[in-house]
């Protein structure tokens, strides 16, 4: 078997029913978003809540834009990353075809921000998906809506990926 192949057995294992509460694997262990061995990743780590995807989070120095502010991309970064927790849950892979995010606030460098995900509708292929961003006073920082489009593992094994351990 080769590494990817490899990879992409790891991933059709996570796509099984998750108890409510369950922590949720990483997609891989270098993945951008939660990948816990990438030193540029943001090490997201998401738990199931329902039938939506709830994560603590806060962002560090590498992800500042404006001082003290964390740069909007690395925020698209981790609310991507939690849509792609959502899948498990949805039970099939599927990748971001377009997302959008509201800064309603600044996101602060060191701070604790709760994120939650769903999926608000499906349409064959399409999946509907928001989030939001929200600081411990309850204040919402940032929301979201994307459009997901399901695919097959073998997907990502055409972009011939993963040059990376799992
Ligand atoms: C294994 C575990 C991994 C799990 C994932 C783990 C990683 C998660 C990380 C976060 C997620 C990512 O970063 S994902 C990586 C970034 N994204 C990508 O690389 C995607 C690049 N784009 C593509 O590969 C392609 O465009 C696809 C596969 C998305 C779609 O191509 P396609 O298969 O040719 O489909 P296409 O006909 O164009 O569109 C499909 C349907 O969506 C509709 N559609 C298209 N665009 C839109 C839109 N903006 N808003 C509404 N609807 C739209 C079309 O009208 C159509 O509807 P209808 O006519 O069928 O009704």
């Amino acid at each position: 078997m080769t590494d990817a192949e490899a990879l992409l057995a790891t991933w059709e294992q996570k796509f099984r029913p998750h108890p409510d509460g369950a922590d949720l694997p990483a997609h891989h262990n270098h993945c951008l978003g939660c990948g816990p061995d990438n030193p540029h990743g943001h090490r997201l780590q998401a738990r199931r809540h329902g039938d939506s995807v709830v994560a603590s989070h806060s962002f560090d120095g590498r992800h500042v834009g404006a001082p003290g502010i964390v740069h909007g991309g690395a925020v698209a970064t981790v609310i991507d990353d939690l849509y792609g927790f959502l899948l498990y849950l949805v039970g099939t892979p599927a990748v971001t075809r377009r997302l959008t995010v509201d800064y309603l606030a600044p996101v602060l460098i060191g701070t604790t921000y709760r994120l939650e995900g769903s999926v608000t509708s499906r349409e064959g292929r399409k999946l509907f998906v928001a989030a939001s961003l929200t600081a411990s006073d309850g204040r919402s920082v940032a929301t979201s809506t994307a459009v997901f489009v399901t695919v097959g593992v073998d997907h990502f094994g055409r972009c011939g990926a993963p040059s990376v351990d799992d």
